[in-house]
């Protein structure tokens, strides 16, 4: 189930233009869906002003539901900024807090907690500022990163490490979206966080080693290759 919070004119190597939804109409996105079905997990994406982070916080607050997962995107691949600056505090105060789960990148996470990010020590140390800043669990992402593809979790009292070999590919389009989304989906089956993380890690590098060459810029990643590999055929 979705709950629309931005319509964003977008394609593969720029965003022309967005348009937010109203409060009033995200807030009532969500109401339509908690009075009505169950929900195992939430993940949440662009919020790309302080009005809509708001609505989304209010009503989270209002529900509880578990297994809330964050991505807090800031910027696009191609450098479109898809969160306002000024929006950094509510960022902060009222999103943060509510995430089970964050899953910054490297200059997300710099962002966050002011930290300047070179090292596999810095990751670690900004995913702890970050979990005292209120998150329950923060997982600091290596994709902008140079040599393997290293993501690290703190689950507020130790680091797991993730680490996969860097594809060597532009079309990277959508990671993170695929990645945090992944990750909630294994939490709604009921796997524990660690557990979470690593099969959604080799979901993604899957889905970035099979990504697609289409548009002009960055391509998205391939949701359902194994899909296809298993029966639903059909060629790239
Ligand atoms: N070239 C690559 N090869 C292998 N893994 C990669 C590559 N690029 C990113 N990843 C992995 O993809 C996942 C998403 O991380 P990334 O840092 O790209 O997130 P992101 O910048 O938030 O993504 P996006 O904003 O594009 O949705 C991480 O597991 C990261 O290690
Ligand atoms: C609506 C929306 N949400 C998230 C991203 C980040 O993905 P990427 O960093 O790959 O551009 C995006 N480009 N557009």
């Amino acid at each position: 189930m979705s709950v629309i919070v931005s319509v964003v004119a977008e394609n593969t190597f720029r965003v022309i233009d967005m348009q937010d939804i109203e409060p009033e109409i995200i807030e009532k996105q969500i109401d339509a869906i908690f009075e009505d079905i169950d929900t195992d997990a939430v993940k949440i994406g662009m919020l790309s002003q302080s009005t809509s982070m708001k609505a989304v916080a209010h009503k989270l607050r209002e529900y509880g539901p578990q297994n809330i997962v964050i991505d807090p995107v800031m910027i696009a691949k191609n450098g479109c900024p898809l969160m306002q600056p000024d929006s950094m505090d509510t960022l902060i105060e009222e999103i943060l807090p509510l995430a089970d789960l964050l899953t910054p990148n490297i200059p997300e996470a710099e962002r966050i907690t002011g930290l300047s990010i070179q090292t596999s020590e810095d990751m670690e140390h900004a995913a702890e500022k970050i979990a005292k800043m209120g998150a329950k669990a923060v997982l600091v992402k290596g994709g902008h990163a140079k040599g393997e593809a290293l993501d690290i979790l703190f689950n507020g009292e130790h680091f797991t490490y993730f680490s996969e070999e860097r594809i060597n590919t532009k079309n990277t389009h959508g990671t993170g979206c695929t990645y945090s989304s992944a990750i909630a989906s294994n939490l709604a089956l009921g796997l524990d966080l660690e557990e979470a993380v690593k099969r959604a890690k080799d979901y993604v590098t899957t889905a970035i080693r099979h990504s697609l060459p289409i548009g002009k810029g960055c391509g998205p990643t391939h949701h359902f290759y194994n899909l296809y590999q298993n029966g639903l055929q059909r060629e790239y």
